[in-house]
């Protein structure tokens, strides 16, 4: 298993209730799961739980067989940056570096994904060609449309194949049939270096082109005001 959770409840500071109650969740090697569930069930907390930011009260979350809770917070932060490639919604960017500089950034933070990479410069413009960057290679991201950087956001997430891309909300800003095509092409990015994949949207079409569908709200003993039951 790539990513397993046992027994896990997790409140915020000053919550009155938790916001997760989750008796278990897994997610395999390469495999593609799509995690959906109403605004404020909990989707976000989940990811950052299954990604070590937070650490839940009870319960396990156990990646590639280390149980992140043994983890100081810096040690934590190098696991991530090793095994986890991450879209954000907002795809987290930095504006004043050129598009390549910022899909090169996880092989400066993550000694094994530069290794994995090879030449990193290499992979970069490979990534950066399957996704149909290469005219803007040395442009600042903050010149490009909201689609090219959510697609450099998507090969800085993948340089160096690590084991699992997680992805929140990264197709909010794209129209319907650029969402299908996104994802189409972040698969077929992913299964090239055998990354599994977890992905947050509203978009129920989008669940189609993934192996499973989990409702956070069936799952989710905390929050059975959300359930659609
Ligand atoms: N940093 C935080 N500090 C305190 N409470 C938080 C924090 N982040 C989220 N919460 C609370 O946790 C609950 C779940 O929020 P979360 O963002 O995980 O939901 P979500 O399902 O991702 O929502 P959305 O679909 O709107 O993005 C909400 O009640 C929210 O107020």
């Amino acid at each position: 298993m790539l990513i397993e959770l046992a027994d896990l409840q997790f409140t915020w500071p000053r919550a009155a209730q938790p916001t997760l109650d989750i008796p278990a969740l897994s997610l395999g090697r390469a495999e593609r799961v799509f995690l959906h569930g109403p605004s404020g069930s909990g989707k976000s907390t989940l990811l950052s739980i299954l990604t070590g930011i937070q650490i839940p009260q009870r319960g396990q979350v156990w990646m590639l067989g280390q149980n992140l809770a043994t983890l100081s917070g810096p040690a934590r932060d190098r696991f991530r940056a090793d095994h986890v490639g991450y879209v954000f919604q907002q795809f987290n960017l930095l504006s004043y570096l050129s598009v390549l500089d910022n899909v090169l950034l996880p092989c400066q933070f993550s000694k094994i994904r530069r290794h994995r990479a090879g030449n990193p410069k290499q992979q970069a413009l490979h990534l950066l060609e399957r996704l149909d960057l290469t005219s803007h290679l040395n442009c600042t991201v903050n010149s490009l449309s909201v689609g090219q950087q959510q697609r450099v956001a998507l090969a800085r997430a993948l340089i160096g194949a690590p084991e699992v891309l997680i992805a929140d909300e990264p197709t909010s800003a794209l129209d319907t049939d650029r969402r299908a095509a996104f994802i189409k092409l972040l698969f077929e990015c992913a299964d090239e270096q055998q990354t599994a994949v977890l992905l947050v949207s509203h978009d129920p079409q989008l669940a189609l082109q993934f192996d499973r569908s989990v409702d956070l709200a069936r799952i989710n003993r905390a929050n059975r005001e959300h359930a659609d039951v």
